[in-house]
């Protein structure tokens, strides 16, 4: 039943292949190891950016256990960018029994464009509780320690850890930790801070759905169990606001453990053997002019309306610049069901008059190698978090469309906070709706003015600080090295 825990092939086949004496000089000298256990949430923003910590892990040679559902685990590692192939068949992935749940087509005309077609996949996975408890006891038993990194949305999946005493757990937050600031400091009745990091933000009001309002209230109870918080940001960005969280959430270390995805494509393959070919969206960005072209997408949970697409389309058409646009219906529950699926329609003709300047995609796109690629020089985004940090990592700016959830104040990081992005049109959570005339605007705003080379300059500087960072002896690089530290001490 529920909690048979199955240890897919792949990650067994490495525990045989790994070289047993190794493991024995290991625990000779070392007693027994530690092990980290990583409770992704099943939505393909989350799944993501913990199979990227998992990897940084794994490289400083602790065994990771990667668990979910067959099918969310398939799509995460079948979609994983910018690592070898070797390193992914490391992890232990875990596929684990999950509750059957429906899984809708999304609703491109829903009064809010939150992800609501989702929900049942997320409340699925509170049924992980007992197969996840059962690998905790399970591994417990061998090792020193037991290190459970879960997502926050999946913390009463993982309440039962405080049960065994070698186990302790660190809670993800998937968004910025501008976002998570205001959050608690919001929920917290707005302390007093030092004012001049703190910009006008938004209300959350047309964010979320009342009933995911409901899901997160229901998880943060299981938080008081965790001794630390993980984000996916680095100081080098964001420092002001992980000093602020520190110094209002005492008790609890807070790590910043970003960027999670490799900071350069050029070194790295992608991760899928059949991959190696170049997308074609990569083979003609090698055929255009340094910073020129714009990227165009919005994500894994978002669908426009047929009308929205129409004013996209007129947008980058009237713009005369170069562009990828990624024209995908936001993810189900269940990414492989292949029922029920819209396909987008663009204007009539649309792809020949833009011919040789525009390049639609309508399958996945190699976001991260698009991003870092020299002919890219801007990005129309929902500013999801893992698009803002793959974006600020590979050096381009942003024409900030936000959507929902914590996107409308990741905005406000990316353009009053570091400056690096300018909104398509103000976030107005009654009226989604965004014109070709805005569309337009923004980018030749952000492609061919000033404003907009400065915009690329800056975003330049901070992938380089970033970089920096990341070196020997670099902030980033310590912040890590002290975390693994901690969980090997
Ligand atoms: O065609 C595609 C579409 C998407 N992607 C990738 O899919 C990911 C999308 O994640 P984003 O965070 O940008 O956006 P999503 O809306 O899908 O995620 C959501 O979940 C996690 C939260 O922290 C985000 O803020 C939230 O909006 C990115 O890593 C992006 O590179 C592709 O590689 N190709
Ligand atoms: C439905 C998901 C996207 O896949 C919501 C992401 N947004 C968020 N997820 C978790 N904690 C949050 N705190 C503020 N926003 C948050």
């Amino acid at each position: 039943m529920g909690s048979r825990v199955e240890s897919r092939g792949m990650g067994s086949k490495y525990r045989r292949s790994r070289s047993h004496k190794k493991r024995q000089e290991k625990e000779v000298f070392h007693g027994r190891q530690v092990v980290v256990v990583v409770v992704p949430f099943p939505a393909q923003g989350h799944l993501n950016q913990l199979l990227h910590l998992s990897r940084l892990i794994l490289a400083q040679n602790i065994p990771v256990h990667f668990v979910g559902s067959a099918s969310h685990n398939r799509q995460a590692i079948g979609r994983a960018q910018g690592w070898e192939a070797k390193s992914i068949y490391k992890i232990d992935i875990h596929d684990l029994s999950v509750a059957p749940f429906a899984s809708p087509a999304p609703n491109p005309n829903e009064e809010t464009r939150f992800p609501s077609h989702l929900v049942p996949s997320f409340e699925a996975s509170s049924s992980l509780r007992e197969p996840v408890y059962a690998l905790l006891q399970s591994l417990s038993s061998v090792a020193r320690r037991v290190v459970v990194i879960y997502d926050s949305l999946m913390a009463s999946v993982v309440q039962d850890a405080i049960h065994l005493s070698n186990c302790e757990s660190y809670t993800f937050h998937s968004v910025s930790a501008f976002t998570m600031f205001l959050f608690f400091w919001e929920a917290m009745g707005r302390p007093p801070v030092e004012m001049s990091h703190v910009p006008q933000v938004p209300s959350l009001e047309g964010c979320f759905t009342a009933q995911f309002i409901d899901f997160i209230s229901s998880q943060y109870q299981f938080h008081k169990f965790s001794k630390g918080t993980i984000y996916n940001t680095t100081r080098a960005i964001e420092r002001p606001y992980m000093e602020l969280i520190e110094s209002m959430i005492r008790g609890k270390s807070h790590w910043a453990l970003g960027p999670f995805n490799p900071l350069s494509v050029e070194k790295e393959l992608p991760c899928n053997e059949n991959k190696r070919q170049k997308h074609l969206s990569v083979e003609w960005l090698d055929k255009q002019e340094e910073g020129s072209v714009l990227y165009v997408s919005f994500g894994t949970t978002t669908c426009l309306s047929e009308e929205q697409i129409k004013e996209v389309a007129e947008g980058l058409e009237k713009s005369k610049q170069k562009f990828i646009w990624v024209v995908r219906e936001a993810d189900k529950g269940d990414v492989f069901k292949e029922d029920g699926a819209r396909m987008a329609e663009l204007p009539k003709g649309f792809e020949e008059r833009v011919d040789g300047r525009g390049l639609v995609v309508r399958d996945w796109a190699p976001q991260l190698d698009i991003l870092g690629h020299p002919s890219t020089g801007g990005f129309m985004s929902h500013c999801g978090w893992n698009s803002c940090m793959e974006s600020i990592t590979m050096g381009v700016p942003i024409a900030a469309w936000p959507m929902h959830s914590d996107q409308p104040r990741n905005t406000v990081l990316l353009t009053h906070v570091l400056k690096i992005a300018l909104p398509v049109k103000d976030w107005d959570h009654m009226d989604h709706f965004v014109t070709a005339s805005h569309v337009q605007n923004a980018v030749t705003t952000l492609m061919a003015t000033k404003l907009g080379h400065q915009m690329r300059h800056r975003a330049s500087n901070l992938k380089i600080a970033i970089l920096n960072s990341r070196d020997q002896g670099g902030l980033s690089r310590i912040e890590f090295d002290r975390f693994i530290a901690h969980l090997t001490r």
